[in-house]
Formats: C-alpha cells, sequence, structure tokens
C-alpha cells in the first residue's frame, strides 16, 4: 500500500504536534519532522514525535550536505526511522550515511531536490547501496510551476529502488503519483495549511487507495494564467503584500465603491493637474479584464467623475485605480463601478490632452508597467509585476491557506501569540 507521509513544515514545535495529531486522524502513515522544524526545534522535535507516535514511521528531514554519518546518527538516536541526505552532497556523504545508518538501524531517503540531471543521480546512488529515493520539488520551486510527477514516471521505469515524491502535492497529484509508481507520497503544504487537517489527510489517502482505473480523468490542465487570476481572486490584497515581502501596496489610494474587489492588467496613463483626456482615451481602448491605473500628480483637482464611470462600466472595464482626485461621488457610489483613488473633491479639470497612454508609471509611489496584475480590496491595491505574478500567485495562496489554518486554530481556543509561539520568535537582534 502506497505510505501518506505528512511534511511538517512549521516552524513551532507545538503547533506541529498539533497538527501531526489530526494528520495521523485522517490516515497519514509516516509523520515528518519537517527541515524548518528540525531548524527550530532540534533533536527534541524527533523525540517527542517518537513518543508521541510509537508507531509511526518517524522520517527526519536533515537535507544532509555534510558529516553524513554524525548526523544520521543524531536523528536515529533521537528516534527517527528514516534520515534524508541530499542527493547534491558527495558520495563519501552518501557512504558514510549509509554506514551509519545501518550501524544505528535506520534507513536513508536520498533527497533529489534542484538536482540537475536527477534520473543520473538516482542510478548513482543506486549502485551506492541506496534503496529509498526521493523525487522532489522544493516549495521555492513549485512557485514557478514546476511538478515532480513526469521525473517521478521516468525513475519508477528504472529503479528497484522505493520512490517517495514530494513537491506540492494535492489529492490529484498524488493519485496521479501512486498511478506513476510511488511507494511513499511526501505532502505538506495540502495537508498542514487546511483549516481541517483530518480532512485533508483523509482527502490524500482516499486519492492515493483509488485504483487508476477507478479513478476520475483528470481534469483538463488551466493555462498559468487561468490558475494565477483564480488565485487573485481568491486571497486578499494584504496576503499578496505578504507573499511579496511587504512590497507592492499602493500608497494613499483606497477603495471609493467599498465591497467591489478587482483582479486584472494594467492599461496605465500618465496625465497632469486634473487633465482628463487621456484617462478617458484610455477607456476606449480597454475592455474586460482591464484596469485603468492613472498617475495624474494632483490630489486637489478631479480627472475622473460619473461621465467617464458610466463610459468604463459600458466598456466592462475591471476597474480603475487613480493617483488623484475623483467626483460626482453620488453617480461613482450609485454605478456600483470598482474607483479606486486618493481624493475625492468637487472640481474638476480640462481635456488638454497631456500625458501619455502605455507607459511606465509611478502610481500611489509603485511603479506600474502596461500589463503588470493589479489587484484591489478594501484594504487598498496592489501591484504585481508581471513576469512574476505566477509565482506571486502561488506564494499568496500559500499565505491564505496559512492564515485559514490560524484562524481554524484561533476559533479553539489558540491566542495568536500563542498559536505562533510569538514570545519565542520576537526578534532578539
Ligand atoms: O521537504 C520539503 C521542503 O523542502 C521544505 O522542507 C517539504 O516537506 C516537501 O516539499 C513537502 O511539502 P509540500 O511541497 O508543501 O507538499
Amino acid at each position: 500500500m502506497v505510505q501518506i507521509q505528512v511534511a511538517l513544515d512549521v516552524v513551532e514545535p507545538d503547533r506541529a504536534v498539533r497538527i501531526a495529531e489530526e494528520a495521523a486522524a485522517g490516515g497519514a502513515d509516516w509523520i515528518e519532522a519537517g527541515t524548518p522544524l528540525i531548524k527550530s526545534a532540534g533533536m527534541d522535535i524527533i523525540r517527542r514525535l517518537r513518543k508521541i507516535f510509537p508507531d509511526k514511521i518517524i522520517l527526519a528531514d536533515m537535507k544532509t550536505m555534510d558529516v553524513g554519518a554524525a548526523e544520521v546518527e543524531m536523528a536515529a538516536k533521537s528516534g527517527a526511522d528514516v534520515v534524508t541526505i541530499l542527493a547534491a552532497a558527495d558520495d563519501a556523504v552518501i557512504r558514510q550515511s549509509l554506514l551509519s545508518a545501518k550501524k544505528y538501524g535506520v534507513r536513508i531517503m536520498v533527497d533529489l531536490i534542484s538536482f540537475p540531471d536527477p534520473l543520473a543521480r538516482a542510478k548513482e546512488v543506486e549502485v551506492l547501496g541506496v534503496d529509498l529515493i526521493n523525487v522532489h520539488v522544493g516549495i521555492d520551486a513549485q512557485m514557478t510551476g514546476v511538478s515532480p510527477i513526469e521525473t517521478l514516471k521516468k525513475l519508477a521505469a528504472e529503479t528497484d529502488m522505493e520512490i517517495a515524491v514530494a513537491g506540492g502535492l494535492t489529492p490529484e497529484t498524488a493519485g496521479e503519483a501512486a498511478d506513476a509508481g510511488a511507494d511513499i507520497v511526501i505532502v505538506g503544504s495540502y495537508i498542514i495549511n487546511s483549516d481541517n487537517v483530518t480532512q485533508s489527510a483523509a482527502d490524500i489517502r482516499k486519492a492515493v487507495d483509488l485504483s487508476a482505473k477507478s479513478r476520475a480523468p483528470a481534469a483538463e490542465k488551466k493555462s498559468k494564467e487561468t490558475e494565477m487570476i483564480e488565485i487573485f481572486k481568491k486571497v486578499s490584497t494584504s496576503n499578496i503584500s505578504d507573499a511579496m515581502h511587504r512590497k507592492g501596496a499602493m500608497q494613499g489610494i483606497s477603495s471609493k465603491n467599498p465591497g467591489k474587489k478587482i483582479v486584472g492588467r494594467a492599461v496605465t496613463v500618465r496625465s497632469f493637474g486634473g487633465d482628463w483626456a487621456k484617462p478617458v482615451e484610455a477607456i476606449d481602448i480597454s475592455g474586460p479584464g482591464d484596469i485603468v491605473v492613472i498617475y495624474n500628480g494632483d490630489r486637489d483637482i478631479a480627472m475622473w467623475g460619473g461621465l467617464a464611470t458610466l463610459t468604463a462600466v459600458n466598456r466592462k472595464l475591471e476597474g480603475v485605480v487613480i493617483d488623484g482626485a475623483v467626483r460626482d461621488f453620488d453617480e461613482v457610489q450609485k454605478s456600483d463601478f470598482p474607483v479606486f483613488a486618493s481624493n475625492v473633491v468637487p472640481n474638476a479639470g480640462d481635456p488638454k490632452g497631456l500625458g501619455e497612454i502605455n507607459v511606465e508609471i509611478i502610481c500611489g509611489n509603485q511603479t506600474v508597467n502596461p500589463g503588470d496584475y493589479i489587484i484591489g480590496d478594501d484594504s487598498g491595491v496592489v501591484v504585481v509585476p508581471k513576469e512574476r505574478a505566477y509565482e506571486i500567485a502561488r506564494r499568496s495562496e500559500e499565505v491564505w491557506k496559512r492564515e485559514k489554518r490560524l484562524f481554524e486554530e484561533i476559533k479553539n481556543g489558540k491566542t495568536l501569540a500563542s498559536a505562533l509561539e510569538l514570545l519565542k520568535w520576537e526578534n532578539k537582534k
């Protein structure tokens, strides 16, 4: 039977234990002390997991790169059954790890993460005596859309080693992995960041236990663009800003029609001092999915009002973001059209025709290029550069999931400080 391994990639040991208990109840067979958890809590977390789960396989995700014998000994003596060594480590490290593993009665899993030629390296380590290999796409690489499944399929056809697979697996891809020949399906984020860990572990269990024949045909693969837009619609601007390491948020611009969220691509406009010619001309070259993003440089003269709003509604624009002022507030509000701006005033400027459309602009102190992704909600507006949009979308989804899980923990009686073991994590610099 394919084994399910839950990867405890959190840094708070108490949370890790709670999640492990919930995941075990949902059918996880192996419990992994994830690398971040080991770095945070050391070997104590292995001892603790061993005690709580005497009958489960405990994996120490050491990702050892050097001094294999000592690190394997340490994990083994703390109660681990399996210890990971990086495929990128020198052969000498792998040999030493295997010797130590034999001495202390544990197994070595070699992790192919980021190895340029994983299939060739897998064959080499098999010759060295390794019998457990992990086809692994790391979390950061996953965010760019890389998956482990194709490598898994190739490796399964060529090796007798037991194969584990990891890399952002969900029930759908875990099922694919089982069909492709995985013996151990490793799942982190999908389970540990779920607001129902037990159910999510059970979903994975069910997916891998289905035979390939009884599995529903895989849904058609979405384009990256579709996937990204769906994610941006689901997450908040706060999630996105977190995913961008607090970058991307426009300053001084807020929703003038609260409750309306926008997700779309920027049509940029630079205009000056209330000149509304270029902004309204930009509406005519925009359509569904577009957001006109305007720098006007004057907060006291409106360059957008009720008539521009109606035109934008008719052309089915996604919204407008203005570093400047709007007027006709009652009409804007009645329209329900998403307008984000820095100010509301009654007086308008003139259509002089100064400025440019679809050039790089600064809006709310953020650089915006034509085609960049703009997301606005009641917390404000963020700009995501088009070149990094897919990665940022995936990362913001991880932030969203993690927060959902934390909401559950707080609903169940934790405080935010206790859930995150905050006292321990205050900046000590
Ligand atoms: O090993 C892992 C990663 O390198 C962080 O330590 C993860 O445990 C592994 O990738 C599984 O987690 P997900 O990819 O989030 O499913």
